[in-house]
């Protein structure tokens, strides 16, 4: 993909009102990135409204973070709001491996037919029911490692499933890419892979989810490299990559991606 810029524009342009179900630790992080990326996020979760906010928005984010029961019946709730009502969803199955509770829960939203999941390498594994070694929410497996479990899901599951790292990958469980952007200092932040899948969220409510999904993934680790440029640590990162998702032109996404197709 050499023009990532057209999803960008068409996502800036629809401005899409994206629901997220995510935990307290991304809430706010997530909402900031989704403004600053041009989204317009609404943070929604009660069992009396989350169907009905499902009817309004463009696309749903689900993220099992700082799970419990009653979130976890509203997350199926919405899930199949958004199916019925045709609207793209995206699973973030935060630390889904760690417990029976999340493993429990990440394989019922599993059921409910996700458009796109977004995890780090330990999640996908432990998602398809391969072993993992991830610690809470942080990966200790190599992308590459994944790469076959996430080809597996995407076939079993119908979702384009993303596995991000220092090289992200994606898979619609016949066409494949690579993306590698991005900066080191990103898994030193906490709710930058939550907010991302709010950003995969977004695009996929203008764009087809494969395309949708590498243009967005390509688009976060661009900006990620542009707050790298002047960061000096996780500290000065956060406001500098918010400024660089802000500002960032088509033109300096197109000419920083690095994405191959296989
Ligand atoms: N070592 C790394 N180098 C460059 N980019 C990275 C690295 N690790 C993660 N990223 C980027 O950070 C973002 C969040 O991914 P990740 O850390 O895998 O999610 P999570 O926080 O859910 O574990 C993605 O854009 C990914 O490409
Ligand atoms: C630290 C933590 N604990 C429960 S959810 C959460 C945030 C995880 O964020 P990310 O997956 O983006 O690193
Ligand atoms: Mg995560």
């Amino acid at each position: 993909m050499n023009d990532p810029s057209r999803h960008l524009d068409a996502m800036r342009t629809a401005t899409p009102l994206v629901q997220n179900i995510t935990n307290y630790v991304a809430m706010n992080v997530m909402a900031n990135v989704m403004l600053a990326a041009g989204a317009s996020p609404a943070m929604v979760h009660a069992r009396g409204e989350v169907a009905e906010f499902a009817g309004l928005a463009a696309a749903l984010t689900i993220n099992i973070g700082t799970l419990d029961a009653e979130w976890a019946e509203c997350m199926a709730l919405a899930a199949r709001a958004a199916v019925e009502r045709d609207i793209p969803w995206v699973l973030d199955p935060v630390a889904v491996g760690a417990t029976a509770m999340r493993r429990d829960v990440g394989a019922r939203l599993l059921d409910l037919s996700p458009t796109v999941i977004r995890g780090n390498a330990s999640e996908i594994l432990a998602l398809s029911g391969a072993v993992a070694r991830g610690r809470g929410a942080d990966a200790a497996d190599e992308v590459a490692m994944a790469q076959r479990a996430a080809r597996d899901l995407a076939r079993a599951s119908g979702a384009v499933v993303a596995v991000t790292g220092p090289v992200d990958f994606v898979t619609d469980g016949a066409r494949t890419a690579h993306i590698s952007n991005g900066d080191p200092i990103m898994p030193r932040i906490t709710a930058l892979g939550c907010s991302l899948t709010g950003v995969v969220g977004a695009f996929a409510a203008a764009t087809p989810a494969f395309e949708g999904t590498i243009a967005a993934l390509a688009y976060y680790g661009v900006a990620g490299e542009i707050a790298g440029r002047t960061a000096s640590g996780p500290g000065s990162f956060q406001p500098a990559f918010l400024d660089a998702l802000y500002a960032m032109t088509g033109a300096e996404l197109d000419a920083m991606t690095r994405v191959a197709l296989t």
